[in-house]
């Protein structure tokens, strides 16, 4: 098994100090945002209604709920009859690496290990789908049941909600395989912060929009319903396109879908599309990506910013991903990378940025 970084690789977040900040603000963060969705005035900014005690947050069936839920996952995904996809050849292969002076808070929120696996179980593979995003479907539909319950039947905006991040879910299920050449399998260790991303930051702040709804019913009209579906269509459109584009690309650039495409040679022999949905910002994926983000915010209405802390989170994740992705592109890329930059010159928003 070999590290994420080389020992000489420059330190991410921040390094050791923004990796702990993060591990102390991230739990609280969450569980703010929950304590706040949950009470009347609803305020992303002001102080959290109450201070749970030890014992709401202590339940040992909740425990036992949440290790059946994961030996569920596992169990499902140890199922031999599976498909099998073959991940990024890895560089150092055949040589062991000695960690000396690894800093251990650093190493800790990301992960010293690329791909810890026992046998053929890959815990970070397993956790970044299946356990966390179903857990957010299934939480989201908890939500739309209690609100049937409580009002007699979930509102249109519950319904929005649930769909589009159904559709997010489903999407992300069924191309699966695509999940092997993101940043977070081939880059980053599992470490705090894909174990915690995965695991609980998914599942219960991804959901917000849905837990706000049922604690705030918004009213929503037909036409107003339409333009968020419109939206949510247009976001999804430019996702699917261009991560197909990049993907059927990578997988064989003869197939007639990308053959026409104009690209870039690089050094390594791979290519880089410079037309298409990668010649219009070098980022397009995360552009459609943020615009669905917007279309699950708008159905909770404008009157509280709490909804659109999904929005927020995720613009400053995606800014801070594409720079880090900038950074390794450079570093595989050289010359050519500078190229694609200058022939694409906006990162994520066309003219923007
Ligand atoms: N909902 C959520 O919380 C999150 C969702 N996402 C989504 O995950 C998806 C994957 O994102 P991510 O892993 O960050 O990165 P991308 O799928 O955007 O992949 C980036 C890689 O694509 C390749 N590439 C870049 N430009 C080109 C080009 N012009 N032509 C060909 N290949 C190119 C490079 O790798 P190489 O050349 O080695 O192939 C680069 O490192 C995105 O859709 C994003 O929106 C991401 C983070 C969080
Ligand atoms: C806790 C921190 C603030 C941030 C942790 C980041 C993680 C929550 C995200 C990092 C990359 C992710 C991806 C998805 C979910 C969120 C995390 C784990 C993804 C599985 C969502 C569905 C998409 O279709 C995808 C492309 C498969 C995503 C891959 C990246």
């Amino acid at each position: 098994m070999a590290s994420p970084q080389g020992s000489r690789a420059p330190l991410e977040f921040g390094g050791p100090l923004g990796a702990a900040a993060l591990m102390l603000l991230l739990p609280a963060t969450m569980f703010h945002l929950l304590l706040v969705a949950h009470s009347g005035p609803a305020r992303l900014l002001g102080p959290p209604p109450y201070l749970p005690g030890p014992e709401v947050l202590w339940s040992p069936q909740t425990l036992l709920l949440w290790l059946a839920w994961l030996g569920l996952q596992a169990a499902l995904y140890l199922l031999p009859a599976r498909k099998v996809a073959e991940g990024q050849e890895l560089k150092d292969k055949s040589r062991l690496r000695y960690p000396i002076n690894g800093n251990p808070i650093y190493d800790f929120f990301l992960g010293r290990e690329l791909n810890p696996r026992i046998w053929s179980f890959d815990f970070k593979y397993f956790c970044e789908l299946r356990p966390g995003l179903i857990g957010w479907v299934l939480i989201n539909l908890a939500l739309l049941m209690q609100e049937a319950e409580l009002r007699g039947s979930p509102s249109l905006a519950m319904w929005l909600v649930n769909g589009f991040q159904l559709l997010y879910v489903g999407d992300a299920l069924w191309y699966e395989e695509a999940v092997l050449t993101t940043m977070d399998i081939t880059h980053d260790g599992f470490g705090f912060m894909l174990a915690f991303g995965d695991l609980a930051w998914v599942p219960f702040t991804y959901s917000l929009q849905a837990q706000f709804l049922l604690h705030h019913p918004q009213p929503l009209g037909l036409p107003m319903a339409s333009v968020i579906c419109l939206i949510n269509a247009v976001g999804y459109y430019i996702f699917r396109g261009a991560n197909s584009q990049k993907n059927t690309f990578r997988k064989n650039p003869s197939d007639p879908r990308v053959a026409g495409l104009e690209t870039i040679p690089t050094a390594t022999g791979r290519q880089l599309l410079v037309s298409g949905w990668w010649g219009m910002v070098r980022h397009p994926n995360y552009l459609g990506d943020l615009i669905m983000a917007l279309a699950w915010s708008l159905p909770c209405g404008v009157s509280h910013l709490l909804p659109y802390f999904y929005v927020l989170y995720f613009t400053a994740l995606l800014v801070h991903r594409e720079a880090r992705d900038e950074q390794q592109c450079l570093r595989k890329y050289g010359l050519a990378w500078r190229e694609y930059c200058r022939r694409v010159p906006y990162r994520i928003l066309p003219y923007v940025y």
